[in-house]
């Protein structure tokens, strides 16, 4: 069949080990019990479902597109997230597809700029970032989920859950035109931002503070200032990202606020690029980012924040963008992903059988809790960074916004600190807390030296209450006891059901 033509990674039929084709050319399950669904084989639902079927567990994922993903999202894993990646099995995914290692940032404000490197001595010499085509990286990983028997990876587009009387007892697909039904004591959607599924399983509160728009800048024409490192620059209004996403290519990522971007079939989106944003970035890319402005290849996207807020539902488990999203300014998304992935793994593993849906939802309801380090910190971080690192009219943001890239410049604990957090390898909520006032009270301390005028006192208290209205709001949403107490809320300490 045509089919058959298509390149391995191109077939589907490559990702479908434990289904076997019959003579009229349908494909027929080896074995009809599954133990778990999955709903998307992205990030999360090709990592979770190796995960699991490595456990023996027989899973069944259903992927709308088992085809490479081209797209903007997920290009950069922070150290933190490689480490998940080493703990799952799966960091032989970065290789083979040209992934780019990074070893820290570097920050532009105003023709100065900073480096700020990720603490990575203590580990060993493969930890760091990577950076990669989103695409490749996730078909590694379906690729290694499907080699596993155990493990049956179909295109389909689940269309509902099936619910009976309060509990999930498996989906309903769209395959070949054809609608099917699966069941499994427990479904886990995983079916990224434009979640349709998530609905019945949380309270979406979705915000959408900005969008990214994506362009790729050929590396022939130019050079990174800093090679291996994401470069941020702190314009007007708001951030540009550039970091290498394979040998030859660096992707850059244009922060548009709000929810509107300029069209780009009537070429206002080129207009602005050309206009406002081409004259602040930094000059050794500039030319190549005005070549790839005219190659048109313009991609946006819009970054959404959506706090974790789930109704435990027995039979079902939301899992990564569909379970909580933050700015994607950070790059954390796929670090909390696979982070959620192995606390859930540790959960289940002494489990041999998930059927007694109500007493498993119960358990896991301590997989909320012992998730928060890592999410809420990466969160909470992503959400503040962005409100800071955006131009304000307001003095007193300003010289926030000011304090935090010359604390950064400070170097020693002052940038390791932070990055250290950003980039999960330390992620712990209250370094992150005093960080931050940190950060406000460097700020603070500068308007009132060497001597405090009325005028800069008031900036300064301005200051201070400008910080707290950044941070409060994000750590309220995260939850301000299971983020710093966690083991005083009772699910922390739920035992296995017998
Ligand atoms: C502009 C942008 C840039 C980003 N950059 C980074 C970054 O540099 N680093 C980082 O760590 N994170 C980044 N993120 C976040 C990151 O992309 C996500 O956190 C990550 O992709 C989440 O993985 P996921 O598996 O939940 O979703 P996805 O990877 O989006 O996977 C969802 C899958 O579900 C499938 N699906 C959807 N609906 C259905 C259905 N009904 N039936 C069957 N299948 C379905 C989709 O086809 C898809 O394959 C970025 C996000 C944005 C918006």
């Amino acid at each position: 069949s045509g089919f058959k033509k298509k390149s391995p990674r191109q077939n589907p039929a490559v990702f479908r080990p434990g289904v076997r084709e019959t003579e009229n050319g349908s494909f027929q399950a080896k074995d009809s019990s599954t133990d778990v669904i999955i709903v998307g084989a992205g990030v999360a639902g090709s990592a979770l479902a190796y995960t699991l079927g490595k456990d023996g567990r027989r899973v069944q994922v259903i992927e709308r597109d088992l085809t490479e993903p081209d797209r903007i999202v997920g290009e950069l894993l922070q150290p933190g997230g490689y480490l998940k990646l080493v703990e799952l099995g799966l960091d032989d995914c970065v290789h083979e597809i040209d992934a780019q290692r990074v070893l820290g940032y570097a920050l532009f404000k105003e023709g100065k700029n900073t480096k700020v490197s990720y603490p990575l001595e203590n580990y060993n010499s493969d930890v760091a970032g990577r950076s990669f085509h989103n695409g490749r990286f996730i078909q590694r990983m379906r690729e290694k989920a499907a080699s596993l028997p155990q493990v049956q990876l179909e295109q389909g587009t689940v269309t509902s859950l099936i619910e009976e009387k309060g509990t999930v007892k498996g989906v309903r697909y769209k395959s070949n035109g054809e609608e099917h039904e699966a069941y499994a004591p427990l479904t886990i959607v995983c079916d990224g931002c434009f979640s349709n599924l998530r609905r019945s399983l949380c309270t979406p509160k979705v915000e959408v503070p900005s969008c990214f728009v994506g362009l790729v800048l050929d590396l022939e024409n130019c050079h990174l200032p800093y090679p291996n490192h994401g470069h941020v620059v702190l314009a007007d209004p708001s951030p540009i990202l550039f970091y290498p996403i394979s040998s030859t290519e660096i992707r850059c990522l244009v922060d548009v606020p709000g929810q509107k971007v300029p069209s780009i079939a009537n070429g206002e989106m080129a207009n602005y690029l050309k206009t406002v944003v081409a004259p602040q970035i930094p000059e050794q890319l500039r030319e190549s980012f005005l070549m790839a402005i005219e190659k048109g290849s313009i991609r946006t996207m819009p970054n959404k924040s959506m706090p974790a807020s789930p109704y435990p539902t027995p039979g079902a488990l939301l899992m990564g963008d569909a379970f909580n999203m933050r700015h994607p300014l950070t790059g954390g998304g796929m670090t909390v992903a696979l982070s959620d992935i192995v606390v859930l793994h540790n959960l289940l593993k002494p489990l041999r059988d998930l059927h007694d849906a109500p007493a498993l939802c119960k358990y896991l309801e301590s997989f909320y809790t012992l998730r928060k380090p890592v999410a809420s910190t990466i969160n909470t971080l992503a959400g503040a960074l962005y409100k800071v690192f955006c131009a304000s009219p307001d003095q007193a943001m300003k010289e926030m916004r000011q304090a935090c890239f010359d604390y950064l410049s400070l170097g020693g604990v002052f940038s390791t600190g932070p990055v250290a957090l950003l980039s999960g390898l330390n992620p712990r909520p209250l370094s992150l807390v005093l960080h931050f006032f940190a950060v406000a009270v460097y700020g603070v301390g500068r308007l009132l030296l060497p001597f405090p005028s009325p005028k800069r006192l008031w900036l300064g208290a301005r200051l201070l209450s400008g910080a707290l209205n950044i941070i409060f709001p994000i750590i309220k949403a995260e939850g301000i006891r299971q983020m710093f107490f966690p083991n005083t809320v009772p699910a922390y300490y739920r035992a296995p059901p017998s």
